[in-house]
């Protein structure tokens, strides 16, 4: 697909229509985050194919992951939220905007754990059976291996055992499915992401409500994994508090109001960090300490 057919026209000038994966387990976490944007998609998107967001200006087009990149490319979505690994499989030309840096996963080469296959070279004659073949084919061709590929659409890690395939290039994540199945790692061919990636020609035409979109995702993006804390510090305590917290830039120091000794410290820190820092920050006097979430941070 190179254009845009006549039945599914592009959205017009004033509209984005954001593709957003419609099942698989990046589906979900994606869905998240445009609720966290602010977003808000009408009907909460179940089931639908296009639906409306509160921003009258944006709506989403629910696709499965693999077809994002070509419905982006060709135009019959302004902006596609799909995993990297996805777009580089189609070469499809659009241009990345953001990564989500969620749905990390790597793309493989592995082999039975008993294979005497050391390395890719080794792996020249032999048939490997992948989910990617475009990526796949590249890979063996830069490394100048010959081999046969095999494409499969599932359950690739079951092939070798199968007599299909002496080797696989598949995703892992945990690496539980590969342990599972007695396979061995013998090489990466990449590591993938979530991105956001847009037509090149919506990217110029609509530059400034693509901004704003993205303005918004990352915000998110950016909170993710921080948290707000709030205490309480007697004055003579607040040189050792600062000592101890990190935040942004430097922690908020207020006065409060009911009692001169006292001032109210601010800061954003890494979760992460939350358990051992009350503990530190009780200790250099701080009391009545909140830490809550963080749902976006704008710059
Ligand atoms: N552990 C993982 N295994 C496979 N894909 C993963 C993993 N973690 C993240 N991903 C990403 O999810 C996307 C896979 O989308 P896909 O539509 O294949 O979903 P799925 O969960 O594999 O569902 P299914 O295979 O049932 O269709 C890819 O971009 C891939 O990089
Ligand atoms: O390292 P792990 O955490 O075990 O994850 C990796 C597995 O997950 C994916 O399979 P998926 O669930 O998409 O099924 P599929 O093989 O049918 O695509 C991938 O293809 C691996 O099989
Ligand atoms: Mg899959």
């Amino acid at each position: 697909m190179s254009k845009p057919s006549s039945r599914q026209p592009g959205p017009g000038p004033g509209l984005i229509r954001l593709a957003i994966p419609n099942k698989g387990r990046i589906a979900q976490p994606i869905n998240e985050l445009i609720e966290k944007s602010g977003l808000h998609l009408a009907d909460g998107g179940e089931r639908r194919l296009i639906t409306r967001t509160r921003d009258p200006n944006v709506e989403i087009l629910f696709a499965r992951p693999i077809d994002i990149p070509e419905y982006v490319a060709s135009g019959v979505a302004d902006l596609g939220i799909t995993g990297r690994d996805m777009v580089m499989e189609r070469g499809s030309l659009v241009e990345q905007v953001l990564d989500l840096q969620t749905g990390r996963a790597t793309l493989v080469v592995a082999v039975p754990e008993e294979s005497d296959i050391e390395t890719v070279a080794d792996l020249a004659g032999a048939t490997v059976a992948t989910e990617f073949p475009a990526i796949t084919r590249s890979f063996f061709a830069e490394h100048g291996v010959a081999v046969t590929i095999v494409t499969v659409g599932g359950a690739c890690e079951a092939t070798p055992h199968l007599g299909i395939a002496d080797a696989i290039v598949d995703l892992s994540s945990s690496g539980t499915t590969l342990r599972t199945n007695h396979l061995r790692v013998i090489d990466e061919v990449l590591t993938s992401t979530t991105v956001l990636v847009a037509n090149p020609a919506s990217l110029t035409a609509k530059r400034e409500k693509i901004d704003e979109l993205v303005l918004a995702l990352e915000s998110v993006i950016r909170a993710k994994g921080q948290c707000y804390l709030m205490m309480n510090v007697h004055r003579s305590a607040l040189a050792d508090v600062r000592e101890v917290l990190p935040g942004l830039s430097g922690p908020t120091v207020m006065e409060v109001a009911s009692d001169e000794n006292l001032v109210a410290v601010h800061a954003v820190v890494n979760e992460e960090r939350v358990y051992q820092l009350i503990n530190q920050l009780k200790r250099a006097g701080a009391k009545d300490i909140l830490v809550m979430p963080i749902e976006r941070i704008i710059r």
